[in-house]
């Protein structure tokens, strides 16, 4: 329940390209932005709709919007490559920054950078992050965004070690994940295996 994981073709296929040593950083954050799109597309499948009348060269008819005001909080920095490929599709869509870092040693999430305003004006926050390890940095950052009164939350990564799944469904099971892939499991520096390795470091060069 809550926890959908893609079985598309396209996404398989980009995902295994992903992965690769091979793909080098500016493959990395092409494949990183396509998988994003199909991603939000199947994570956007239940958003209301707000009907309405437009023309068309023929006549009039009922069209529809997405009724919804949709927050993308993309955790830094491996979120921010997911950002540009989710408002291309959801132009309207705010953006606001969370930034999160793993210490290396406690594995335990570290926030640094937080400008949410004092009321939440959206009714949808899809907090974008490629990887789920561990769970913490998840998990804090939906802590975050319910202290800060967010309503609705979805949580959309690329790959997830169950244990952060485990993690993240136990401290808020209303909260729905969006996976391309779920993986084996976390080797004991807190890398998801066999994962693609540090998507902050794949998608930036260092
Ligand atoms: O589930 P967890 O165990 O918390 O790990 C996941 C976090 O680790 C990565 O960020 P990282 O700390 O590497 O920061 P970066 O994006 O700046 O490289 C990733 O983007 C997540 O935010
Ligand atoms: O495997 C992992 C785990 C955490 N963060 C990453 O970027 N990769
Ligand atoms: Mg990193």
């Amino acid at each position: 329940m809550g926890l959908h994981v893609s079985s598309h073709p396209l996404v398989l296929h980009k995902l295994a390209l992903l992965r690769r040593v091979e793909s080098e950083p500016k493959k990395f954050r092409e494949l990183v932005r396509e998988i994003s799109q199909f991603l939000v597309y199947e994570a956007t499948a239940d958003m209301p709709l707000a009907p309405y009348t437009i023309q068309t060269p023929l006549g009039s008819m009922e069209g529809h919007a997405i009724g919804a005001r949709i927050g993308l909080i993309p955790i830094l920095r491996a979120g921010l490559g997911m950002v540009e490929p989710v408002i291309d599709l959801l132009p309207t869509a705010h953006v606001w920054h969370l930034g999160l870092y793993r210490d290396h040693n406690s594995l335990e999430p570290v926030t640094y950078y937080n400008k949410l305003p004092a009321q939440p004006d959206i009714d949808v926050c899809l907090i974008l992050d490629p990887m789920l390890a561990t769970g913490g940095s998840a998990v804090a950052a939906v802590d975050i965004l319910k202290a800060w009164g967010a309503a609705k939350i979805k949580f959309l990564g690329l790959i997830a070690a169950p244990e952060g799944v485990e993690r993240l469904q136990t401290a808020h099971p209303d909260v729905e994940i969006h996976l391309a892939a779920l993986d084996e499991r976390l080797n004991e520096q807190g890398y998801i295996v066999p994962g693609l390795g540090d998507a902050g470091d794949r998608q930036f060069g260092t």
